[in-house]
């Protein structure tokens, strides 16, 4: 049966009604997948509707009225007190020169800082990284918030591995075009980190930086201090399930083989923006291969 694309009288007043009474957008947009819609045209419409952005741009799809009760993501941004400086990330450019390649942006938003990426890895370079970590697979762990210690948790059900920053030619090769493209420092980055989703895999929305308030915390910002930006590139083609979802604002990305998502959250006096809260969706079919960039603040040895 094909997804479905459009939306009918009905589910735009459903949208309205549980986005007034406080859902979350993740949550409308996991119905409406549950219910058969296409999971792209189904987080975007959400993301409409919360953005307030439903008075009529979009020609026969969404006539009504705005939705009483919900913010506009420049509200929630308004609220959360982070300070959005100018982003790293160039804001504007249809293409990126990173390094050796270019690289194509699909979109992008400001607050919070999120782009997606198109071609910035080759299918071969997808298939050369999955190849070279196959053999040296652990079950992936978490940074625990009250002892600072990793640990196998439940809510990160995959297996992972890391390369060390330059470990070799290829690996020089993708840190320094990984580099280029996040518009900070290599030596600032922690080595690419691999992981691989099996049906079921998932992981729940959390942040990339470490929390303050958390005691934990403090043993990693003592090397390169805090994270400040993250690229996930997927390594292949989820057949169903394994999107990368951003909860706060309702952005749901599929995984293509090549392509990326880049996010940053930690302005220049530390700040971090609680807007890139994000998960990996469970794999439904098939299996899920990623290869994630964190950069720190200063040189990460
Ligand atoms: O699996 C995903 O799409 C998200 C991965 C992630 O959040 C991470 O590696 O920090
Ligand atoms: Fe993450």
């Amino acid at each position: 049966m094909s997804k479905i694309t459009h939306l009918s009288q009905d589910w735009q007043n459903w949208i309205t009604e549980n986005l007034g009474r406080g859902c979350t957008p993740q949550s409308v947009v996991e119905v409406m997948v549950e219910k058969n819609f296409d999971p792209m045209f189904a987080s975007a419409i959400v993301f409409h509707f919360v953005s307030g952005g439903n008075k009529g741009q979009m020609p026969g799809v969404l006539p009504g009225p705005a939705i009483a009760g919900a913010q506009t993501a420049q509200q929630r941004a308004a609220q959360t007190g982070y300070v959005y400086e100018t982003p790293r990330f160039p804001m504007a450019g249809a293409v990126i020169r990173a390094a050796d390649r270019d690289v194509r942006v699909v979109s992008r938003m400001e607050k919070p800082v999120v782009a997606v990426l198109d071609g910035l890895l080759t299918l071969d370079e997808c298939d050369e990284l999955v190849r070279l970590s196959e053999k040296k697979l652990k079950r992936s762990t978490i940074v625990d918030p009250q002892t600072g210690r990793e640990e196998v948790i439940d809510d990160r059900s995959s297996f992972g591995t890391f390369f060390h920053l330059r470990e070799n030619e290829f690996i020089t090769r993708l840190d320094e075009r990984v580099s280029a493209l996040m518009h900070w420092p290599l030596q600032n980055g922690e080595g690419i980190q691999i992981l691989n989703y099996r049906i079921g895999g998932e992981y729940k929305p959390h942040f990339d930086y470490f929390p303050e308030q958390d005691p934990g915390s403090h043993v990693h910002l003592k090397t390169g201090g805090q994270r400040v930006s993250t690229l996930i590139m997927y390594l292949n083609d989820v057949e169903e399930g394994g999107e990368t979802i951003f909860p706060e604002i309702g952005l749901s990305v599929a995984p293509r083989k090549g392509s990326a998502v880049y996010f940053e959250y930690c302005n220049s006096d530390g700040q971090v923006d609680p807007l890139t809260l994000h998960g990996g969706n469970p794999v439904k079919r098939g299996e899920k291969w990623i290869a994630t960039k964190w950069m720190r603040q200063h040189a990460f040895a």
